[in-house]
């Protein structure tokens, strides 16, 4: 008999988490796994607290004053709240990519060679291997071998995403957070984007949160569904999308209101 295969570990899991700024709650309660290697979408309509729910998996929130959380969220099981937690490596292993790519404005190869100078990689030979990998994981190799040089500014939105996405990877992360890395790109960026994603999670564990129900159908394994800072559902894609168990998601896959 073959073997049985292995249940997807959880990468990331949140546990009761409640996410407020000041006294305002963004997100109530949301208890969610983020299986390794697999692509989790959350979507919901705006303002439900998709984009507050990735942020905490990072951290990123502790940056905004006044935001306070309950609840806690694992990475391999520990607490990412743990007072003896580094967050620097939390934010190394678990990288993000923004919704408006965001590159420095210096050459192309120092965008990728960023957080390796400012971890304390000084080895010519080393940096310049470390950037070509992650310039050929992100799929951006090919069109800027010949021009590591000049500025990251000239390339195109698409192009610049990529270059984003290879910055995140230079850092060797675990877990990729994406909001909305297409939603400012044209279909063609955007096919370029999602073919990438694709590949990435033979190597990373990726949440990615997307207005586009068509690109959360595409990319992911798993999607999630917030309403008004709740989880409502979670499960299979495949699931979500033609046999939600809840009237809300219904509603919302079918675009009866977003
Ligand atoms: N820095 C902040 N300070 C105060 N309130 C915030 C802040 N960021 C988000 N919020 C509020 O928290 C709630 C959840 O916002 P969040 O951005 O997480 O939702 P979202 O689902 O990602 O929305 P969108 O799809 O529009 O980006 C909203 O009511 C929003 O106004």
């Amino acid at each position: 008999m073959p073997p049985t295969p292995a249940t997807p570990r959880n990468k990331m899991e949140s546990r009761d988490l409640t996410l407020r700024y000041g006294s305002k709650v963004a997100i109530k309660q949301v208890s969610l796994a983020i299986p390794e290697h697999k692509v989790t979408a959350l979507i919901g309509p705006s303002g439900c607290g998709k984009s507050t729910f990735l942020r905490s998996l990072n951290r990123m929130n502790d940056l905004i004053a006044g935001a306070n959380h309950e609840g806690t969220v694992f990475l391999d099981g520990r607490s990412i709240h743990d007072r003896t937690l580094d967050v620097v490596d939390l934010r190394r292993r678990v990288g993000m990519v923004f919704q408006k790519s965001n590159p420095f404005p210096k050459s192309i190869f120092e965008n990728v060679a960023y957080g390796l100078r400012v971890g304390g990689l000084k080895d010519k030979a080393k940096l310049a291997a470390r950037v070509e990998k992650s310039l050929r994981g992100a799929a951006l190799w090919d069109e800027v071998k010949d021009r590591l040089d000049e500025s990251a500014l000239g390339l195109s939105g698409g192009q610049q995403q990529r270059l984003c996405i290879a910055r995140a990877l230079a850092v060797e992360p675990e877990v990729l957070l994406m909001d909305e890395p297409a939603s400012a790109l044209d279909p063609i960026a955007t096919a370029k984007i999602e073919e990438l994603i694709h590949e990435l999670k033979a190597t990373y564990t990726i949440a990615i949160v997307t207005h586009n129900m068509q690109q959360a159908a595409r990319v992911s394994d798993r999607t999630a569904f917030f309403y008004m800072g709740e989880l409502v559902e979670c499960g299979p894609t495949e699931r979500i999308f033609t046999n939600p168990q809840e009237k809300r998601t219904e509603d919302y896959v079918t675009g009866k209101f977003g």
